[in-house]
């Protein structure tokens, strides 16, 4: 596809993803770039400028896009957002439907005959990411789960019933529950149990992925405010999404898909890709899993008691018709009396 890009040049902006992201929701596809970038390689139909000190900004670049440019005021609304889109011609054609065709072509282009390992968790970047890259090429593509028992409760059934069974992708599920807590048999401060829950996956990923032979490319669910905010006129927010957090000297090159995509947008693509909607609609959850909502040592029954109150907890909110205006919600199990052996 064609894309006409309406582009955001960022000065500095508290709000530059809100502007992009409303401009998305009127089917023009839009990028974020601070103003030090080469813009006209980017090839724009139009401008819109924001930035907290727009009024000191050095506009010359910009204007020598000459294109129509948008540059008043800090706060645009929706209404002069959107009347900039008409008046500036855009056909207005940037679709999920689009997005996936799109990209599905350049997977495959991408990729051509090489193999792709994913590593996926259940959640929704690496979700809707491991169907994509699915639909561009299928079974060159492998997906690998680590259920390391820190799970909500049935988690890894419901990953290998959709991925295993209801998409029919070629699926390895690594049961490293009895590994995981041993390394973690014992310790009580979060912040370690992180650690080792993030070390220990990475061990456990390498090791499993070897034994696959030669993957060429690594499926990674990194997401726009990703490089928006790695990128940003305010220096590095923070750094790059990683899969867990493995090293830099990896011997993958990176698939990242959704690399252009708000999260909002990544549901609906996983969605239109037959992503059960429960599935991308779900609550952010911790990476080091349910590990973390034990407080001090974990043990199997602490485990298995937040397990459960997490599941009832859910089940509650979900009947009450909450599940969607709660942006978090869960249990915890504190180092009780009851649990003592
Ligand atoms: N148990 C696991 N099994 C396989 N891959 C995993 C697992 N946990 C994490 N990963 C990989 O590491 C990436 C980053 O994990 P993290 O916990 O930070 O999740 P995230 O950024 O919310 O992404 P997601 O929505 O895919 O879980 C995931 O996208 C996935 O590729």
């Amino acid at each position: 596809m064609n894309k006409e890009l309406l582009l955001v040049v960022d000065f500095g902006a508290h709000n530059n993803q809100q502007v992009a992201k409303i401009a998305r929701q009127s089917k023009v596809y839009c990028e974020v770039k601070p103003d030090n970038q080469d813009l006209e390689k980017l090839n724009p139909k139009a401008v819109i400028v924001v930035g907290d000190d727009e009024v000191d900004a050095d506009l010359s670049k910009v204007k020598s896009l000459n294109v129509p440019v948008l540059e008043k005021g800090n706060l645009k609304s929706v209404e002069e957002i959107e009347s900039f889109i008409k008046v500036c011609g855009f056909t207005c054609d940037w679709t999920v439907d689009a997005f996936i065709e799109d990209a599905v072509k350049q997977i495959r282009e991408t990729v051509g005959d090489k193999k792709v390992l994913c590593a996926l968790s259940g959640g929704v970047d690496s979700s809707v990411c491991a169907a994509l890259v699915y639909k561009a090429i299928g079974n060159q593509l492998t997906c690998m789960f680590v259920n390391h028992g820190l799970m909500r409760k049935g988690e890894p059934e419901l990953i290998d019933q959709i991925f295993g069974r209801q998409f029919g992708m070629p699926l390895i599920t690594i049961n490293a529950v009895d590994r995981f807590l041993e390394k973690l048999d014992g310790i009580d401060e979060p912040e370690r149990k992180r650690k080792i829950i993030g070390e220990e996956f990475i061990r456990v990923f390498e090791e499993e992925s070897r034994k696959l032979g030669k993957m060429d490319f690594l499926v990674q669910g990194t997401i726009y405010p990703d490089i928006i905010e790695s990128v940003s006129n305010k220096g590095v927010v923070k750094s790059h999404h990683n899969v867990g957090g493995l090293p830099e000297d990896i011997d993958f090159q990176l698939l990242e898909p959704v690399k252009w995509l708000f999260k909002d947008e990544v549901r609906a693509v996983g969605e239109a890709l037959g992503l059960p909607h429960e599935q991308v609609w779900r609550q952010p959850f911790p990476g080091p899993g349910l590990g973390v909502r034990v407080v001090g040592a974990i043990t199997r029954d602490k485990l298995e008691f937040v397990r459960e109150s997490d599941a009832i907890l859910r089940e509650e909110i979900a009947k009450a018709g909450l599940d969607q205006s709660i942006w978090q919600y869960f249990t915890v199990c504190p180092g009780c009396e009851y649990f003592a052996s």
